[in-house]
């Protein structure tokens, strides 16, 4: 697992940048900052690495464009605001990346692109396409449609769902401050920035306040929900001051700078969570009722609880786990093709060697790849 001096190592990373960080106080894009974090994004890039950027500033750069003082107070008017600003947004990362020989895509997302399982798988499809492809992903919540129950709600949020659909290395959250300190410093000037967070317990959460501008959305609250997200994906959360000069840069190289929430599970129960709602499911085998129990104990599937098997899958691809009447219990990773598990269902581990000429595994489904849905 990563730790802050290992970052460097991190190969696929997201990297938020909030509406304070953005805009200048007059409301107007910080072109300049955005420039430089443009600059330093591609430069990663050209280093191989696999970047997606998750932005905000689409309702900021509306209001500026629509001449709006005030952030708009009913949702109509904040989507009208967002589709007038996301154009803005696109249209300067696009230029900025082309100039630093990046090709970028934009991508809106919504709550439900990560709860509704074949649009998860369907969101991760996409994003992983445009990584193997080398482009960057540009990132926004789709304000424009999104109306408050299919909201995610907040842009910290929606990063560490990015990080987690992708399985990223890293999730870096640049804002308007330094990390998690021990009170708002915008109200408590005694307050002193927390370097690391190995557990977000409710003392801690007591520590986030909301946002300082009216222009964030979230403040601290969201950033803290985000790293409880990345922590349990197995993914480094950092947050950091999107102001400094070459912040990503200098993280990676290993910098003690921000706060850095370090992940609770490794990536064998992160891929478990995949196979519950991210693989693609190619077959099915019915257990009988001991099996069904075994399993449901956490044991492995094994080939003498089998009593049927559907579907034409192949090795390495996820299947159902089905009770004798059809409800589904578990699924995993087969060990065995559709044709094998055929051969061998209902047999004792000892007898599949001379049922396939071999004995590669003895599990037609080892519990480490499999995942639990009762
Ligand atoms: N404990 C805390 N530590 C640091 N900042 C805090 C804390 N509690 C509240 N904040 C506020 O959170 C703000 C950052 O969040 P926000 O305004 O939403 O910015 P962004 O646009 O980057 O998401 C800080 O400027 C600060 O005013
Ligand atoms: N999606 C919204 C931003 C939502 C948000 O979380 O903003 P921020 O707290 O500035 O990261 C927008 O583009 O204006």
């Amino acid at each position: 697992m990563l730790t802050r001096r290992s970052l460097g190592e991190a190969k696929r990373i997201v990297v938020k940048v909030g509406s304070s960080t953005l805009t200048h106080s007059t409301g107007k894009l910080n072109l300049q900052g955005i420039e430089k974090l443009v600059r330093e994004l591609s430069d990663l890039a050209n280093q191989g690495k696999q970047i997606l950027l998750v932005t905000s500033g689409a309702v900021a750069a509306g209001m500026d464009r629509l001449g709006l003082k005030e952030k708009p107070k009913t949702i109509p008017e904040k989507q009208a605001a967002a589709a007038v600003g996301q154009g803005i947004l696109m249209h300067t990362y696009e230029k900025l990346f082309a100039e630093y020989g990046q090709v970028v895509a934009q991508v809106l997302l919504t709550r439900e692109d990560s709860v509704n399982r074949s649009r998860y798988a369907n969101s991760r499809n996409t994003l992983m396409t445009l990584l193997a492809m080398g482009v960057v992903p540009v990132i926004n919540e789709n304000d424009v449609v999104a109306v408050d129950e299919l909201k995610i709600g907040d842009n910290d949020t929606l990063s560490a769902m990015v990080a987690s659909i992708v399985e990223a290395d890293l999730l870096i959250i640049l804002s308007d401050i330094e990390g998690l300190y021990t009170a708002n410093p915008q109200t408590d000037p005694s307050a002193t920035l927390i370097p690391e967070v190995a557990d977000i317990t409710p003392a801690v959460e007591a520590l986030a306040g909301g946002p300082g501008t009216d222009k964030g959305t979230g403040g601290m609250r969201t950033k803290l929900q985000a790293a409880k997200i990345a922590v349990n994906s197995g993914v480094v959360m950092l947050i950091a001051s999107g102001a400094r000069g070459g912040v990503v840069r200098d993280i990676l190289s290993g910098a003690e700078i921000g706060t850095i929430f370090l992940p609770k599970v490794n990536r064998l129960q992160v891929r478990k969570r995949w196979l519950a709602f991210g693989a693609r499911i190619r077959g099915a085998v019915t257990v009988d009722d001991g099996c069904e129990q075994a399993i449901l104990r956490g044991a492995s599937l094994l080939a003498a609880g089998i009593t049927a098997v559907d579907g034409g899958f192949e090795h390495g691809n996820t299947i159902r786990i089905l009770t004798a009447e059809g409800r589904e219990i578990a699924r995993g990773i087969a060990n065995y093709n559709a044709a094998d598990t055929r051969r061998i269902m209902g047999a004792h581990t000892n007898e599949i060697a001379d049922l396939l000429g071999g004995k590669p595994y003895d599990e037609v489904i080892h519990r480490d790849n499999m995942v639990l849905l009762v």
